[in-house]
């Protein structure tokens, strides 16, 4: 069977795990269990005729005396490119428009309140060619683009915040950033954070064509909840979670694509952890699909030249600051997960292990800053 093929692991579990045995492996390999959500019969049927995954999961968290629950909806999407890469760009956006605009629709009937796209969902992730032309004509404005402008419409009609990840062109300054854009439920631009480390790494030549973010570590203040953006390569950075995290991210996002080949062991467990270090939920999303590129490209490692990048896995998920992860959505399919979560359960788990107040951060603070000097001698104690 050819990675490709493979669903996802939790089916493969489910069909090979004698019931008790399952319970236990899902214990101990995904945490305390996130219960089903009922999902309304109109959103899984338009979601099977409209050939996508919906699953819905929920995060319990005690009732407590004083607060009232904070329970709001997530919704993750994943989807492949809908036209082959050397389709007409106009062509190529617009039809990812309507895909999006179809699978938000069903978010709507499944009371999401914050959906949030894969990295630049609106274009192949085509920076692997090194080629300028025709990518960079994907770069869209974040306030002004027409992606924005079509965000903001869903996000009025649905009453739901929108964390819209573009190429971004910054016409201003002459530069192309990879930027989320966040849209607030009234349909206005709430603002952008753009992605903070750029990966230099095989075939992700993503610094050939845009530069490390400028925007920190920003927090959006939603009428759901505080929210932050770590986008794609950014997760293999702890700090850089614990910044947003630092700044009082309740859910931190994290749009990406990423192939088998590379990152695939990585992946169920750096936003888990990231969750569990931070008190917080963590969103992470990854596209589908193999994408097909007409020029040839090589990465200077070694490999043959090749046509694409392999296979993106999908396995969008949700990890709670307890531990507890939702199973994965499927590795080939486009897909919808709808997650509940109470955000008082981040309060309740940061109570119970206080990483944050005995996390010893001004100690740390000055090491850092000793460590990163060019005068700095590791401190190493030899007999
Ligand atoms: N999009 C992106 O940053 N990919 C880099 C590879 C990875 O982080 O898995």
């Amino acid at each position: 069977m050819s990675a490709c093929e493979f669903e996802s692991l939790e089916k493969s579990l489910e069909s090979h795990l004698p019931e008790a045995e399952l319970a236990e492996v899902k214990r101990i390999l995904f945490g305390k269990e996130t219960t089903n959500l009922d999902l309304p019969t109109c959103a899984v049927e338009a979601a099977s005729e409209r050939d996508f995954e919906l699953r819905g999961y929920r995060f319990e968290a005690t009732q407590e005396q004083l607060r009232p629950p904070r329970r709001i909806r997530v919704g993750l999407v994943q989807h492949r490119i809908v036209l082959p890469t050397d389709a007409p760009i106009l062509d190529q956006i617009n039809a990812m428009h309507s895909r999006i605009g179809e699978i938000v629709e069903v978010a709507a009937m499944c009371g999401v309140n914050i959906v949030c796209f894969q990295e630049t969902w609106t274009m192949p992730f085509a920076f692997c060619t090194r080629e300028k032309e025709p990518w960079t004509e994907f770069a869209e404005s974040a306030e002004e683009g027409n992606t924005t402008r079509f965000c903001q419409e869903l996000a009025k009609k649905y009453n739901m915040v929108i964390v819209s990840p573009i190429l971004e062109r910054d016409e201003m300054h002459s530069t192309l950033w990879n930027t989320a854009v966040v849209i607030s439920n009234s349909g206005n631009v709430l603002g952008k954070s753009r992605k903070h480390h750029i990966p230099r790494i095989g075939d992700f030549n993503e610094s050939t064509y845009y530069m490390e973010g400028d925007t920190g570590h920003t927090v959006f203040q939603t009428q759901f909840g505080k929210i932050a953006v770590n986008i794609c390569y950014g997760r293999h950075h702890p700090l850089n979670w614990f910044m947003y995290s630092m700044n009082g991210a309740e859910i931190i996002f994290n749009p990406s694509a990423t192939v088998g080949a590379l990152s695939e062991p990585m992946w169920p467990i750096e936003a888990r952890n990231a969750a569990i270090a931070n008190h917080c939920f963590t969103c992470a999303i990854n596209r589908v699909g193999t994408e097909h590129f007409k020029s040839e490209f090589t990465s200077g490692d070694g490999k043959k030249a090749h046509h694409d990048f392999g296979h993106f896995y999908g396995s969008s998920y949700v990890a709670g600051p307890d531990g507890s992860r939702t199973p994965g959505l499927s590795r080939t399919r486009d897909g919808l997960l709808v997650v509940e979560m109470d955000l008082n359960l981040n309060r309740q788990i940061s109570d119970k292990w206080s990483f944050k107040m005995t996390g010893r951060y001004t100690e740390y603070a000055e090491e850092l800053t000793k460590a990163t000097r060019h005068d700095f001698k590791p401190k190493i104690v030899k007999e």
